[in-house]
């Protein structure tokens, strides 16, 4: 298992190139199941969750052709409308290609994703929809069996608001008869690019970017080419590195208006931002000061920057609460961090950080991919060296970080084994 072996190194300084959302490429390879004509996609990130994705695809019968971060879809040959468990089980996006299937195809064959560290996770939201749609829906054997001639339009309210269940209904929603209304949409950035792309391959979508989506349902899809918009969580996780350690670093490749939660928490914290249309330039010197914040939908702070302010708020001046409001067990870091001299406390899902002057490089353990982000920021200002084991969480969902990071002057290896 790869390891990444970090010596607390001093400031940043340099430009790093974001890649495309993990969360936006995700569903938008599942939208390549939607059509039988070409899909061309550019910005996919070379990532493992991407990886995993394209097999799953591939397994269904979809030709995918990947060079560099340029895919081509085709999904004419789609024989087998099945998510097995084993790709199932080690990225729980799988479940993004249930609406497409069933809306193209009339069946799916899906397993149910296991709940991961960071919560239950259900996907009843998901089932509910497709049910409103008409859909008869069965669990057996730890599978998802739906079916459905045809989807009908529906109006649908979920009962909380949920990113992937939004983009698998929005999916369904474009192929079926008549009117569909999702009320308590998601907002995030990563739905409405896929919207986007759905736009460009014949669907009819109002309100896209808003918490009602309006889709009128067509009877097929065509090709389209598209480029995945940029990552904001790992350019959130570049500038709470830059925060943390110091320095001087542009982002290429974001679109700033989309981290606007994040970089309010960032400027509180005494970091200095400037930004252009699709670059972010942080800089920082001295120790940050602690914030405060609580995870909400977006427009507000993401759940998957959390444990990087963590990280930051560890070695702040002050005291700070962070509350996680989205899911039960995000505080998986808060251990480790520990580990590595970090005085934080848990108060239900409230945690309590009080920062140290220092951190000190320690063995640690990533136990989910921001987790691990997390742990990566705080070796970069430790003393001494930091090891994290179990690096695969970060694979999942960082391109080539250790290379980004050593080109802006850290000191980070990965130690294969
Ligand atoms: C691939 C992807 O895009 N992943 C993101 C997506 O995950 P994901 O789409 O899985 O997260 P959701 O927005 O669905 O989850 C929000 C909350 O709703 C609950 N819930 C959700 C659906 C459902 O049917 N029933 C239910 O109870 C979840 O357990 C969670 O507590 O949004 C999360 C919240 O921004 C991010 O942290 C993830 O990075
Ligand atoms: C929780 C995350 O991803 P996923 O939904 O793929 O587990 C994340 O990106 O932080």
């Amino acid at each position: 298992m790869d390891k990444l072996l970090i010596e607390g190194n001093g400031p940043l300084h340099g430009d790093i190139q974001v890649s495309g959302a993990k969360n936006a490429a995700l569903p938008i390879l599942c939208a390549g199941l939607l059509t039988a004509e070409d899909v061309h996609l550019s910005n996919v990130p070379n990532l493992q969750d991407v990886r995993t994705m394209l097999r799953l695809l591939r397994q269904m019968g979809v030709r995918a052709e990947q060079e560099g971060e340029s895919v081509l879809l085709n999904g004419a040959g789609i024989n087998s409308p099945e998510a097995p468990y084993e790709l199932v089980k080690t990225m729980r996006a799988s479940i993004l290609v249930l609406g497409p299937l069933l809306a193209r195809f009339g069946e799916a064959r899906v397993s149910l994703p296991g709940g991961c560290a960071i919560g239950a996770r259900p996907v009843d939201q998901h089932i509910k929809g497709l049910q409103a749609m008409g859909a008869s829906v069965t669990i057996e054997h730890g599978f998802i069996n739906a079916r459905a001639a045809r989807l009908k339009g529906a109006r649908i309210i979920t009962d909380m608001i949920t990113v992937t269940g939004t983009e698998n209904l929005l999916m369904a929603a474009t192929l079926a008869d008549g009117e569909t209304v999702l009320e308590n949409a998601a907002r995030e950035p990563e739905v409405s690019d896929l919207a986007h792309l759905l736009v460009k391959m014949g669907a009819h979508i109002e309100g896209i970017g808003t918490d009602r989506l309006v889709i009128q349902g067509v009877e097929r899809l065509g090709g389209a080419s598209h480029t995945v918009v940029g990552d904001r969580i790992e350019a959130g996780t570049f500038l709470c590195a830059v925060a943390a350690a110091g320095g001087d670093v542009t982002l290429r490749g974001i679109d700033p208006t989309i981290l606007d939660a994040v970089l309010d928490k960032l400027r509180e914290a005494g970091v200095q931002i400037e930004s252009g249309t699709d670059w972010i330039r942080v800089r920082m010197s001295g120790r940050p000061r602690a914030v405060s914040f609580r995870t909400s939908e977006y427009p507000a702070f993401p759940t998957d920057m959390q444990a990087q302010f963590m990280a930051l708020n560890a070695v702040a001046e002050g005291a700070a609460t962070v509350t996680e409001t989205i899911f039960e067990n995000r505080f998986m870091h808060v251990q480790e961090l520990n580990r590595l001299g970090a005085n934080i406390a848990i108060e239900g899902n409230t945690a309590v950080v009080t920062g140290v002057p220092a951190l000190s490089g320690a063995m640690v353990m990533a136990t989910d991919l921001r987790a691990s982000a997390s742990l990566v920021i705080a070796g970069l200002v430790a003393q001494g060296e930091t090891l994290i084991d179990r690096i695969y969480h970060l694979d999942r969902g960082y391109d080539r970080m250790e290379h980004k990071l050593s080109a802006v002057g850290a000191k980070i290896r990965r130690i294969s084994a």
